[in-house]
């Protein structure tokens, strides 16, 4: 790889995006899985920029998946529209279609905060509410109007042990959470999010803000979590994604560049400008 990269005269030739569309499809890296989330044909808009381009991708389910990719390239805005966080920005308008459990999450009727349930969210900075730890973990479950405080505890112990967090935090359980350590908040907020059993998680930057212990402590719960849940995982940092995911998807400026298993894409990418990323050529 001695070739400079030039970025505008690669991304922008048709010839070569539809080559490179042809090859993606001849190669599916996850033909032997069950499949959780089908993006097809997606476009997303920031009123008039587009932020997203046609992408197409199969999200596997109970496997670890990453997006990768330099800063603004679509990453949380893609991970967004899967609980479709997106609606809450005024300018922002998808076309195209993500599928759950065979259903367009777009399409009409579809109770969006039924959606969220099913595809909980954890942010780069932990959001505790200022509430105890027990109420952060049950408050899901209040807001589906559960209240009986034998099925609140059996949940809350069940969520705090499933983040790895019950030992540190059994015996202060009504104590509030923001006096927490930024770890412990973190993984508070992934049992908050696991309390409703989801069908899927989504990190985004998990672990940015958190010290290398606290951020070994989540690595190790992502392996975990991967037997019950389908994750897909936002990171900047590449050694991270080549840690915990198993599949990973190359974005930049807005296009699904390759996904493939992991191991593939950082070991052997099929894209100039996948290797030139994951070499440190930019980003
Ligand atoms: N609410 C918004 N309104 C307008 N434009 C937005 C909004 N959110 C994101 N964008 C734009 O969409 C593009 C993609 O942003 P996004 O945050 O998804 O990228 P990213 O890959 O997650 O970046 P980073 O790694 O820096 O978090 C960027 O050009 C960004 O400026």
């Amino acid at each position: 790889m001695t070739q400079e990269l030039n970025l505008n005269q690669e991304s922008n030739t048709k010839a070569a995006q539809a080559g490179q569309n042809t090859q993606q499809s001849a190669h599916n890296p996850v033909a032997d899985e069950t499949i959780a989330i089908e993006v097809e044909k997606l476009n997303l808009f920031y009123g008039e920029k587009q932020a997203l381009f046609d992408i197409d991708l199969q999200i596997p389910e109970k496997k670890v998946t990453a997006f990768i990719g330099p800063s603004g390239c679509g990453k949380s805005t893609l991970l967004r529209c899967f609980n479709r966080m997106n609606d809450l920005v005024d300018i922002a308008r998808t076309e195209g279609q993500i599928r759950l459990d065979n259903e367009n999450i777009y399409g009409k009727g579809v109770d969006v905060a039924e959606l969220r349930r099913k595809v909980g969210m954890v942010f780069q900075k932990p959001n505790p509410f200022p509430k105890s730890i027990y109420e952060n973990v049950a408050y899901g479950l209040r807001l589906q109007g559960i209240n009986k405080r034998r099925v609140l505890d059996e949940v809350v112990e069940w969520a705090l042990k499933g983040a790895a967090l019950w030992d540190e935090v059994k015996d202060r359980l009504h104590e509030n959470a923001l006096g927490m350590s930024g770890g412990q908040q973190q993984r508070l907020c992934i049992a908050r999010a696991i309390a409703v059993q989801p069908e899927v998680l989504l990190l985004d930057e998990p672990a940015s803000a958190l010290d290398p212990i606290s951020t070994l402590k989540i690595e190790e719960l992502i392996n975990e979590l991967k037997n019950d849940y389908t994750i897909v995982i936002v990171t900047h940092n590449m050694q991270q994604a080549a840690r915990v995911s198993d599949y990973t998807a190359f974005m930049y400026m807005g296009d699904m560049v390759e996904f493939d298993n992991t191991d593939k894409i950082f070991t052997n990418p099929e894209k100039k400008k996948t290797e030139d990323y994951i070499t440190g050529r930019y980003g």
